[in-house]
């Protein structure tokens, strides 16, 4: 049958999106989601996300991981879905949307910024070197230095198949902080199993964990490779954060229709 998509991308981590309010692509295979997201065989990309129909909000927000298994919540997939349904014909001042994780506010603002409400957080595991928090995906945080020369793919990785974390994967953040209330991220994705250019949770953990953070409201500016994004959000204590939004833009890049 033939699958028509288009190409977004936020922050460089780019997805292929399918209107789904037909229900045309309820029975995508894992094999067949691995293969439109490989980059030498399909299509090539970081995730699929299908827009599928909600009954009681904007619609439902269904993300796959390149690697073909049904993802967690994915920031900046949800950026690109918001834009995508606003470019094509769920046009709102405001949405709300279904994901895995629950409910999603977002906007977009008149720069064309993608304005994403993230779920709150309400545990965050402390350890001497790095933290672990699940801002819709689990995430693993280290801050440190030279994050602009590490082996990403090869230190990620080794964190994220070793002992603790193998069985249900996580994604691996490198974090440095830049400047006041500015840090720099890299990030091995769980499900790509490679570095991407920008994770739109992992950012937001990142921002979370600021190290000077301060209880109340704070403002990170994220620099990733693929580019900015800006994080707020409320710090009640060190376990629990809320009306935490991660903003950034969201570009339509191409569409096709390929045969599956
Ligand atoms: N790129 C995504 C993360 C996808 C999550 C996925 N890699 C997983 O945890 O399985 C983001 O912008 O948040």
């Amino acid at each position: 049958m033939q699958f028509d998509f288009l190409k977004y991308q936020g922050t460089g981590n780019d997805f292929i999106i399918a209107d789904n309010r037909k229900q045309l692509y309820n029975e995508l295979s894992t094999e067949t989601v691995r293969h439109l997201c490989d980059r030498k065989f399909g299509i090539g990309a970081d995730g699929l996300i299908l827009l599928n129909n909600s009954i009681t909000h904007d619609f439902e927000m269904q993300y796959f991981n390149a690697d073909g298994n049904i993802g967690s919540m994915c920031g900046n997939g949800g950026r690109c879905i918001v834009q995508f349904a606003h470019d094509n014909g769920i046009v709102k001042d405001s949405y709300v949307f279904e994901a895995a994780d629950g409910l999603h506010e977002a906007n977009i603002t008149q720069q064309k910024i993608v304005q994403l409400k993230m779920n709150p957080v309400n545990a965050v595991q402390y350890f001497n070197d790095y933290s672990v928090l699940n801002t819709g995906s689990p995430h693993y945080v280290s801050y440190g230095v030279g994050v602009k020369n590490k082996d990403v793919f090869a230190e990620g990785k080794a964190i994220r198949y070793n002992e603790t974390f193998s069985k249900e994967g996580i994604n691996v953040n490198f974090v440095e902080v830049m400047g006041a209330n500015n840090i720099f991220v890299r990030t091995y994705e769980r499900g790509v199993e490679n570095e991407t250019a920008s994770c739109g949770t992992g950012v937001t953990a990142a921002a979370l964990m600021y190290p000077q953070n301060s209880i109340g409201a704070n403002n990170i500016q994220i620099n990733t490779i693929g580019g900015n994004l800006n994080v707020t959000f409320n710090k009640i204590n060190d376990q629990q954060f809320d009306n935490i939004y991660l903003c950034g833009p969201a570009s339509f890049v191409f569409k096709g229709s390929i045969q599956i």
